[in-house]
Formats: structure tokens, sequence, C-alpha cells
């Protein structure tokens, strides 16, 4: 069977057509971007997967994967699967032209059997669009077309393992549409396919990147209230969370954490706010997450005013990723900068083009933005520093001094020291 994955070079459009393609599928990856499929023809991952790189060789030399930037190659496909970017646009509402022309553009290389799967992220009502786009230009969705919509809801990083071991919401308007998307899952995922409307599997996938965003958002909001306590009180936060919840069964809160971003969670609760007047849970929620630099910068300045150089930690928008779509990271870069602190050396591992741990010699200020594995000997990360007066801020509980400090994942380098003599100490 021949798959043709529209948006087929990024972050979810490339997975899939690999797993798709070591299932046995002929896969044909049809994107915009020449320069991200001639990197991908070259045997290269565009960006870090897990596994990503041995399949991609895999299934190039398997000769199961091709690249095209026409749209065209669809005619030759029994599956066409659309999983382009869909983002919000200036006026933060879904921005509908680039799926929608999409549409447009494969509507002449149609032919009857296809099965048309949805899988981006979509606004409430887009299958449902397309199916009228598809009745308007003599199709009959169910009979000789078929239409699904199948969320992605896979985890970038662990998206191989994930696309086979993840439940499929399958939303479809009819049983044959539904019966075909669930085969071709069926075929190569080890989970079930559940299936629901196209609208409750549209509401449902985004609900879903919610509610993980109102946990961290809660998160956030602990951790700030804490703080506010920490003024008179021996009060940690992380304390607070590990201990409460260890071996309690109804209290299973994440970490709070200054960049709670990325190219999904933040603009999918922006799919939702329009639809009711008073939206005050995901509202608040963007207040608290997107206000964390804010907080910040003030509670620093408390403690450290004035400084003449401040060193981030991290710039991607979650822990070992080199992905920097939508991170806070860039926020709170540019809030510094408002509050004309403009010698900011910011720290990336996983990315070009950013300082060397050499330049983070004499920062006043240091605060873990994103929590890299890179990071966890903060001992080294104090070596370059060099200076003892120096405040670090852990609002991701990352280190151990973090929870052994009272001032709620705020302290000065001065106070770590080596584990060894920690554990001597006590
Ligand atoms: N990144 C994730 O972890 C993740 C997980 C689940 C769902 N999603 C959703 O999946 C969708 C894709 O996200 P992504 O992170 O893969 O985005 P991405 O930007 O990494 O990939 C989208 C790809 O589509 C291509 N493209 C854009 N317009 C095109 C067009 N008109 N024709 C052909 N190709 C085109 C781009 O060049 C790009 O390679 C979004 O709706 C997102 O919300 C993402
Ligand atoms: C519901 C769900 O699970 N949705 C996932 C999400 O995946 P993601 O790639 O966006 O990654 P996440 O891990 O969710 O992180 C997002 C942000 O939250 C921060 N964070 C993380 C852990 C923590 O304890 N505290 C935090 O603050 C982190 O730094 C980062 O900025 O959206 C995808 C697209 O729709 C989904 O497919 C995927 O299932």
């Amino acid at each position: 069977m021949d798959v043709g994955i529209i948006g087929g070079g990024g972050h979810v459009g490339l997975p899939t057509g690999l797993v798709l393609a070591e299932s046995g599928f002929s896969v044909t990856l049809i994107d915009t971007d020449a320069e991200r499929l001639e990197t991908i023809e070259d045997g290269v991952m565009p960006f870090t997967e897990e596994g990503g790189e041995e399949m991609l060789t895999s299934v190039l030399d398997a000769g199961r994967l091709s690249t095209t930037t026409d749209v065209e190659a669809i005619a030759e496909c029994d599956v066409v699967m659309i999983v382009i970017g869909t983002p919000i646009d200036e006026h933060h509402n879904p921005e509908m032209e680039n799926l929608l022309g999409v549409v447009d553009a494969m509507e002449p290389h149609l032919s009857e059997d296809q099965l048309v799967l949805l899988r981006s992220t979509i606004y409430p009502g887009t299958t449902k669009l397309v199916r009228n786009r598809l009745e308007e230009i003599g199709f009959t969705v169910g009979e000789d077309i078929f239409l699904a919509f199948v969320p992605e809801r896979v985890t970038q990083h662990r998206a191989l393992d994930e696309i086979v071991s993840l439940p499929q919401l399958v939303g479809a308007f009819d049983e044959a549409s539904g019966d075909r998307a669930e085969a071709l899952f069926e075929s190569v995922i080890e989970a079930d396919c559940h299936r629901l409307t196209p609208a409750e599997a549209e509401l449902g996938k985004l609900f879903t990147n919610m509610w993980r965003y109102l946990t961290f958002a809660a998160a956030n909001e602990f951790y700030l209230i804490a703080d506010s306590f920490s003024t008179h009180h021996e009060v940690n936060i992380h304390r607070i969370i590990e201990k409460t919840s260890e071996n309690y069964p109804r209290f299973d809160v994440p970490s709070p954490g200054a960049n709670v971003g990325g190219p999904c969670l933040t603009k999918d609760g922006w799919f939702l706010v329009d639809n009711i007047p008073y939206n005050e849970l995901v509202s608040a929620a963007f207040q608290i997450n997107e206000g964390m630099p804010a907080q910040l910068i003030d509670k620093l300045s408390t403690i450290a005013p004035d400084p003449d150089r401040v060193g981030v930690l991290g710039m991607t928008f979650k822990a070992n990723s080199d992905d920097t779509r939508n991170s806070v990271a860039f926020k709170f870069r540019k809030q510094l900068r408002m509050n004309g602190y403009d010698d900011v050396v910011e720290i990336e591992p996983n990315c070009e083009g950013f300082d060397d741990w050499e330049d983070l010699e004499g920062v006043d200020w240091l605060v873990l933005m994103t929590p890299h594995d890179e990071f966890k000997d903060l001992n080294q990360i104090a070596q370059y520093v060099d200076n003892p007066d120096c405040v670090v801020s852990d609002s991701w509980g990352l280190w151990d001094v973090s929870y052994e400090t009272d001032q709620n994942g705020w302290f000065r380098l001065e106070e770590l020291r080596p584990r060894d003599k920690q554990t001597e100490a006590t």
C-alpha cells in the first residue's frame, strides 16, 4: 500500500513515515521544505528523535521511503495523510489557510477509493470543512472517498515508540471511513483504536494537551504561593511536592518549571478559548505559565538587584530537545533586555549558535530555563561561573541543593558544596 504524507518532513510527519515504511508500506514524504527533504534523502535526521537515524537508514536502504515537494505525488497513493503545522496567526486565531490550501492543491490529484487522513492538531470543525470541500468537487465521503481525523498524540523524541504504543482516536463521519482508518493503524500499532465523531476527536486532542498545560500551571502556581510564604517561613516547593506525593495516590502533580511552551501546548489553548464567554481556567493557565519569566526576574531583582551579567541555562522548549519553537526561554531573554540587562549568556548544548560554557564566567544570576541532562552537574557549572555570590534559580528542582536549602529553589553558589562534603556534614 502506498502512503503519501503531506508535511512529511516535519516533527510528526517524518517519524510517522519512518514507522509506516518500517512496517512495510511504501511511503512518500511530501513537503515544501526541499532542503529538509534532501537531508532526509541523505539519511540524516533534521532533528533529534530517539532511534530515528537507524530507522531512516533502514527504510531508505529497503527502498520504501521517497520524498518530493510535488503534491501531485498523491495521485499514486492509496492513503494521503496531512500533518502540516497548524499554528495560530498574529491575532492568536487558528491559521487555517495553509491547511485548506493543501486540500485545494490536492483536489486535482485525488481519485476514487483514496483514504484522506487528517493528523495535524486542528481547530474543532476542520474535518467537516474538509469533508465539505471534497463533496463540493463531486466526491461522496464514505462512498467513493474516505476521510478521518486521527490526531497524533506522541511526544517529540519518543515518537517512534509512541506511534506504535499509543491508542488512536479515530474521528469519522461514517463507518466505512472509520473502518479504513482503523484498519491502517491496526496494521501498525500495538494499541487500540477508539471511535469518536470528528468534532469529539478534535476536542479530545485539544483537551488532552490543555489538561497537561493546566497541570503545569497548577504546579507553577503552587511554586509561586510557596515562594510567597518562604519570606517568613522555611518553605521549599520541591520538598513539598516530593514528600507530599510520596506513596500518596491522589497528588500527582508535575514539577513546576519556568519553561512551559513548545510547538503544541500553548497554541492549542488558543484553539479553545474563544468558544465560551468565561474561559477562566485556560486563560489563567496562560497567565501563570507565560508569567513565569517576569516572576523570576522580580524575585532575582529582590535578592540581587542590577546584575551585570545573567546566565541562562537552556534555550529549547523542553529538556533534552533541540527544538527552540515557542520556548519561553526567549521570552525570558527579551524581558531581561527590557529591564536593561543586556549582557545575557545563553547556554544551549543541543543547538548551534549559542554561547560557550566559558562565557558564564562572572554571571550574577544563573537561571535554569530547561533542565537538560547536561546541566545536572552544578559543581561543574559553578566552576565556569566562578562567582560565589551568583544567585541561582532552579524552578525545576533539578539540583539536590534546591531541595536542601530553605529558600524554595533560590540559592547562592557559595551554598553549593560537593556532594561528598554534604554527606559528611549530615
Ligand atoms: N511536534 C509534536 O510533538 C506534535 C505532536 C502531536 C501533534 N502535533 C501536531 O502535528 C502538526 C505538525 O506539527 P510538527 O511539529 O510536525 O510541525 P513541523 O513544522 O515540524 O512540520 C510540518 C511540516 O509541514 C511542512 N509544510 C508546511 N506547509 C506545507 C504545505 N503547504 N505543503 C507541504 N508541506 C508543508 C513544513 O515544511 C514542515 O516540514 C501540528 O498540527 C502539531 O500541532 C505535533
Ligand atoms: C498531553 C501531552 O502529553 N501532550 C504532549 C505535548 O508534547 P510536547 O512535545 O509539547 O512536550 P511536553 O513534555 O508535554 O512539554 C511541553 C512543555 O511543558 C514543559 N514541562 C514538561 C514537563 C513537566 O513536568 N513540566 C513542564 O513544565 C516542557 O518544558 C515543555 O515546554 O504536546 C504534543 C503535541 O500536541 C503531544 O502530542 C504530546 O502528547
